[in-house]
């Protein structure tokens, strides 16, 4: 078997200050090429927190203190500054959770969307704007060159999370961490959007870290998954195994806790206390240990 496009293997973060809180604790898995992997969780799990030490973009308050990120095998905690900024961009890129954040309310969604083609790849003039073009035929938005010209508040939400899309796999990078990208969106946009990423990593065999506390949206688009509790792997594997069968109990509750629009009195049940508690009790024995498994 081909060596895995991302391995992060025995990940430990902790807050820079004393008493150095643990956020990530031995946190270890593997994405394949053209592998959509979704880390899941309640808030503070710690999902963010790797996909922003993949990106190299973790808050001053937050430092790591163990473990590899092996990208196509080079580990990223160790390679040279100039060599990572010149990877992340261009091999890795990111599709955000705002997409009204995301974008420069003074610029045109062109020149945006065309940054990385015009910085990374020196494109210009008539091949950029028809590349432009392209990009968004890709994410199927009807009459690409009016949009072109337009400013962000012109266009909807959903609109504008198809440009970041675009953009993101607009120098057909190897893998991108998608961080809640259907999260200010509304139900209907957000099945568009997520059938989005989906159709275009596998037309461009993209692997794809997938950032969700949303176990309805894992079921539609992550081949696998990572369940995390207070920055420790709970469980890992297939989707539609643990899905169908957690093996641990904080996943069922997970499972269960998720509303399911198409079962009426489904729904928003509380993760059961003492899950929590055994949980807890875990976390405080744990340490910085080797296994990050529960
Ligand atoms: N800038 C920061 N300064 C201090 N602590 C932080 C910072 N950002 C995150 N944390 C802490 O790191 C832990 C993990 O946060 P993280 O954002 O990765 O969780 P998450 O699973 O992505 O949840 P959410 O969906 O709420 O963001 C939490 O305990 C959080 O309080």
């Amino acid at each position: 078997m081909s060596a895995p496009l991302l391995e992060i293997s025995g990940l430990s973060a902790r807050l820079r200050r004393p008493p150095h809180s643990p956020l990530l604790r031995s946190v270890s898995l593997t994405v394949a090429a053209g592998e959509v992997h979704g880390l899941v969780g309640e808030s503070g799990a710690g999902k963010s927190t790797i996909g922003k030490a993949i990106l190299d973009i973790l808050p001053d308050a937050i430092e790591l203190c163990g473990g590899t990120i092996r990208f196509a095998g080079e580990d990223l905690t160790t390679m040279p500054a100039a060599r990572l900024r010149k990877l992340l961009g261009t091999e890795i890129a990111l599709i955000p959770q705002d997409p009204m954040t995301a974008l420069n309310p003074s610029r045109q969604v062109g020149s945006q969307l065309t940054d990385g083609l015009r910085l990374r790849r020196g494109l210009k003039g008539a091949a950029l704007k028809q590349k432009a073009i392209e990009l968004l035929r890709d994410v199927q938005i009807a009459d690409p060159e009016r949009v072109l010209a337009l400013y962000p508040h012109e266009i909807s939400g959903g609109m504008r999370q198809r440009i970041l899309i675009a953009a993101a796999f607009s120098l057909d990078p190897k893998l991108i961490i998608a961080d809640e990208p259907t999260t200010a969106l509304d139900v209907t946009v957000q099945k568009e959007v997520l059938r989005m990423i989906r159709n275009m990593q596998k037309i461009h065999g993209t692997g794809v870290v997938f950032v969700t506390h949303d176990l309805g949206v894992v079921a539609q688009v992550c081949d696998r998954l990572t369940v995390l509790y207070g920055g420790m792997v709970v469980e890992q594997g297939e989707t539609a195994a643990i899905l169908a069968s957690p093996s641990h109990g904080y996943t069922r509750a997970l499972i269960d806790a998720t509303p399911r629009h198409d079962r009426a009195g489904t729904g928003m049940q509380p993760i059961p206390a003492g899950i929590v508690a055994d949980l807890k009790a875990q976390l405080s024995r744990y340490g910085f240990g080797p296994s990050g498994h529960v």
